[in-house]
């Protein structure tokens, strides 16, 4: 076989992979946001504020070790806790004020590199 082609069954392989995770994430994050919808009712209807920063900080500590661990980068882990925190803390506001997660929400500070035109939720 050519290279090129070599190449190519490889790179499909390959990419077969990322797929399979980049499914998988999609999932995990739908879950996530369905418990933190949960958790955004629990707050509205029990008058708690939407965030939580103490309870960020140990889950960004955290997230950093478990980053360093798996050779991810952690300031990478960091910034995408905060990306869906931020999002999640918008949902909560939207409860709060209206009752539902309001779908046509952006969020406006996002970290360099990130950007959203469509809410996590699909509900
Ligand atoms: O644990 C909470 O209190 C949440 O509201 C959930 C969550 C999160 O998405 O993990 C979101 C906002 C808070 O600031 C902290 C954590």
């Amino acid at each position: 076989m050519a290279d090129d082609e070599t190449g190519s069954a490889e790179l499909t392989g390959l990419r077969q992979s990322i797929d399979n995770i980049d499914a998988a994430l999609v999932h995990l994050l739908a879950e996530r946001f369905k418990f933190t919808q949960q958790v955004g009712r629990l707050k509205a209807a029990t008058g708690m504020a939407a965030s939580d920063p103490e309870r960020e900080k140990v889950q960004i500590a955290r997230l950093r070790a478990l980053a360093e661990e798996s050779h991810l980068d952690p300031a990478f882990a960091e910034k995408f806790l905060n990306f869906i925190v931020a999002e999640v803390i918008h949902h909560h506001q939207s409860i709060a004020s209206t009752g539902a997660i309001a779908t046509t929400d952006l969020i406006d500070d996002l970290p360099d590199g990130l950007s959203t035109d469509t809410d996590p939720i699909d509900a």
